[in-house]
């Protein structure tokens, strides 16, 4: 029995399926559907699903406002999939990267009615999967014959649910000392986190009293930005700046948290980064992509702070987002640290969306 896949295995085992193109079988005790994601879906496994009934395509709210599509579901809509519709139709839905070139994707029409926490389950997979945020699903009648006759994973909505809204909780793995040209004195310590989920890491310079706040910063992963110094952003210039402070003053510690692009992972963001060359702002390309402007999860910030020892942080940030979901999840910030590195004439106008759209301080 203590060898069966626990809940939390079965939901890491859900998000590799869908990134592999495979279907959930997602249940309550009164229904099921089937889900897949349709950035992964081939001709194959879409006439597959075509013999067992009717298909929807679920994408969010922001999505289906890009698309112009009712939406009846609150941060979600169910767009019905005409039998005549093919791959091509179906993925020109979910991704936006064609959306000026062929602006006319209708009539839409959305389904409404009937009970939608499946379809918003599918969602959130494909989401944390870090996939465009879009799924096919079609009802299932007989869920479990249907998953064991053909070896898929199924999660019960009542059971997965919590473990979704829940950050999973993070443990230490390793750590060893690392000098860094900022500091001598460092030490990189890696957190692994029990739900399969990516490996977020803190770096230590000197050694923090731990009965004071303590110079922090949480700095999200950004490729292209801290590892080949694009001009597109603030967070190379931001991640150094941030350690070489904490070097001049012998003592702070820095969070990098994998939640590269905003918690959209790299290929969104770069599907994101296209759009921006179409001429939309930061924000406006999450949106077309039918992302929130921010996927992050920052109460991993405090998780790993608390893990270390640390109760309060003089924190090095411009987002006051960061600064609230600390206080909320018990870090106090006795001061924020202004941060402001790196402008270039290619960032200025994704700064001052920052500032004018999601908050940041300038
Ligand atoms: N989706 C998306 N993500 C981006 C874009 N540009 C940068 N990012 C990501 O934005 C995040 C920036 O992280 P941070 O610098 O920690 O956060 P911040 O919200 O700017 O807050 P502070 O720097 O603390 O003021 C990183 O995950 C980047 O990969 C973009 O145009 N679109
Ligand atoms: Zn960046």
């Amino acid at each position: 029995m203590s060898l069966m896949p626990t809940m939390i295995d079965l939901l890491a085992r859900a998000r590799v399926d869908l990134r592999m193109g495979l279907p959930v079988v997602l249940t309550t005790p009164d229904q099921a559907i089937l889900a897949l994601a349709v950035e992964p879906l081939d001709t194959k496994r879409l006439a597959s699903l075509w013999a067992l009934g009717p298909i929807a395509l679920t994408v969010t709210a922001r999505r289906a406002e890009t698309l112009k599509a009712r939406v009846y579901d609150g941060d979600i809509a169910r767009i019905a999939v005409p039998s005549s519709a093919d791959l091509t139709w179906i993925q020109a839905v979910a991704d936006p990267a064609d959306d000026l070139r062929t602006p006319m994707k209708g009539p839409l029409r959305s389904d409404r009615d009937g009970d939608v926490e499946l379809h918003r389950l599918a969602i959130a997979l494909t989401k944390s999967a870090r996939l465009l945020p879009a799924a096919v699903i079609c009802p299932l009648q007989h869920p479990a014959q249907f998953a064991q006759s053909h070896g898929l994973t199924t999660l019960p909505l009542a059971a997965v649910a919590p473990l979704m809204v829940e950050s999973s909780p993070l443990h230490p793995v390793a750590a060893a000392r690392l000098p860094i040209a900022a500091a001598e004195a460092g030490r990189l310590h890696i957190f692994r986190p029990e739900d399969g989920a990516e490996e977020h890491y803190a770096i230590e310079i000197g050694k923090p009293d731990r009965s004071q706040p303590v110079l922090a910063r949480l700095h999200s992963a950004c490729f292209t930005g801290d590892v080949l110094g694009s001009l597109k952003c603030d967070c190379g210039p931001q991640l150094h700046g941030a350690l070489t402070q904490m070097g001049a003053e012998g003592q702070g510690v820095l969070l990098y948290l994998n939640q590269e692009g905003r918690g959209i992972g790299l290929a969104n963001k770069m599907r994101a980064y296209s759009l921006q060359d179409q001429g939309f702002d930061t924000v406006e390309a999450n949106h077309r992509l039918g992302f929130e402007d921010d996927e992050r999860d920052f109460r991993l910030g405090s998780a790993i702070l608390k893990e270390l020892g640390f109760s309060s942080v003089r924190l090095l940030t411009n987002n006051p987002n960061k600064i609230s979901m600390m206080e909320k999840t018990g870090i106090a910030v006795t001061e924020r640290v202004p941060l402001k590195v790196g402008e270039t004439v290619f960032n200025r106008e994704y700064l001052a969306t920052k500032a004018a759209k999601s908050g940041h301080m300038l």
